[in-house]
């Protein structure tokens, strides 16, 4: 079993900090949170003073995907696991624990290159988190919610995630593939109830962004359903319609973030039970919806064409008679 309970934080570097913002409260409705970063966005979802955090930069990518475990105890079994194992990793100093507001924790980089960081004891903020459309985050015992990170290296990502960091498989999606390639897989991974905490898909481009998406998860799906609308009304990009997931049931859509990757934004994930689940491979991503930007724009472009030839035609003919 793994030690990691949840995911706990993410930070990104961003380029775009006005429509960040904007995004951030006014649209997803993350309570302002705090830190000491003389330049950030903090989006507090509970009583963690920062569950994502936006820092001010001249790149867009994620900085650190933060893992939480137990207590020391469980870092320095953790710890032992990957001397044991000869991955690399510093313990991270009292300043950037106090910036991070934790009491412990080391940076890693995975074998895709994302930077990590593993940590116990967040400090919490005890004032009430007023989100700006009363809307409650699925948070607690499930963690913050998903990451999805694209991996160069996915043989090995996955050897780490799941044999060093000891994530649960949790399935997969298989995606097509070029021919010759060997099946491309998702693969889910989890270490709490919620299906999936991590999911790492083959790349074959660099890392920057270097995420795919973050998942949070809100009570009602009211509440997905009023963020959607103004999703809509200030004009961000929506790289999928709203759609029901095969494997945690999820209902969600995903918008665009100023840094080029998704938040997906979702509601009623259905809780795993580890004493009885096995691995499956699901075969749609979805029952319904969940329209991607890519399909809409090829079936656009597919569109068009048919009318340029069409007009061409009509005007073939114009001239022939
Ligand atoms: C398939 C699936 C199940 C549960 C999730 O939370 C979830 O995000 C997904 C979709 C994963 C994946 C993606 O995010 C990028 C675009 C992908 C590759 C697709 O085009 C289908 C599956 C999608
Ligand atoms: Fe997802």
């Amino acid at each position: 079993m793994t030690e990691i309970k949840g995911l706990g934080y993410v930070r990104v570097l961003a380029t775009d900090m006005d429509r960040w913002r904007e995004l951030g409260y006014d649209v997803l409705g993350f309570a302002p949170g705090s830190g000491p970063e003389g330049d950030a966005l903090h989006f507090r979802m509970d009583e963690r003073p920062s569950r994502i955090t936006v820092e001010r930069a001249d790149v867009d990518r994620v900085s650190a995907v933060g893992w939480e475990v137990r207590d020391h105890l469980a870092l320095r079994r953790l710890v032992a696991t990957l001397e044991a194992e000869g991955v690399e990793h510093v313990a991270m100093s009292q300043d950037l624990c106090d910036a991070r507001k934790i009491e412990g924790g080391i940076s890693l980089k995975d074998p895709g290159g994302t930077p990590l960081e593993i940590f116990y004891g967040p400090a919490l903020d005890h004032s009430p988190v007023i989100t700006k459309y009363g809307q409650r985050f699925i948070t607690g015992q499930q963690g913050l919610g998903h990451v999805v990170m694209p991996t160069t290296n996915f043989d090995a990502s996955y050897r780490f995630y799941s044999e060093t960091l000891g994530f649960l498989p949790r399935g997969a999606f298989r995606m097509p593939s070029p021919p010759g390639a060997g099946p491309l897989r998702i693969r889910f991974l989890g270490v709490n109830q919620r299906h999936h905490s991590l999911a790492i898909m083959p790349s074959l481009e660099g890392r920057d962004p270097g995420l795919i998406h973050v998942m949070v998860e809100v009570d009602e799906l009211d509440a997905v359903g009023r963020a959607y609308d103004q999703v809509m009304s200030r004009d961000f990009p929506v790289s999928s319609t709203l759609g029901r997931h095969t494997n945690d049931k999820m209902v969600s859509f995903y918008v665009r973030v100023p840094g080029g990757w998704d938040i997906e934004y979702g509601t009623g994930g259905k809780l795993v039970d580890e004493s009885y689940y096995t691995a499956e491979e699901i075969t749609a991503d979805s029952y319904w919806g969940h329209e991607w930007m890519w399909a809409r724009e090829a079936k656009e472009a597919a569109r068009r064409a048919a009318q340029d030839e069409e007009v061409a035609a009509a005007q073939d003919e114009e001239v022939t008679s």
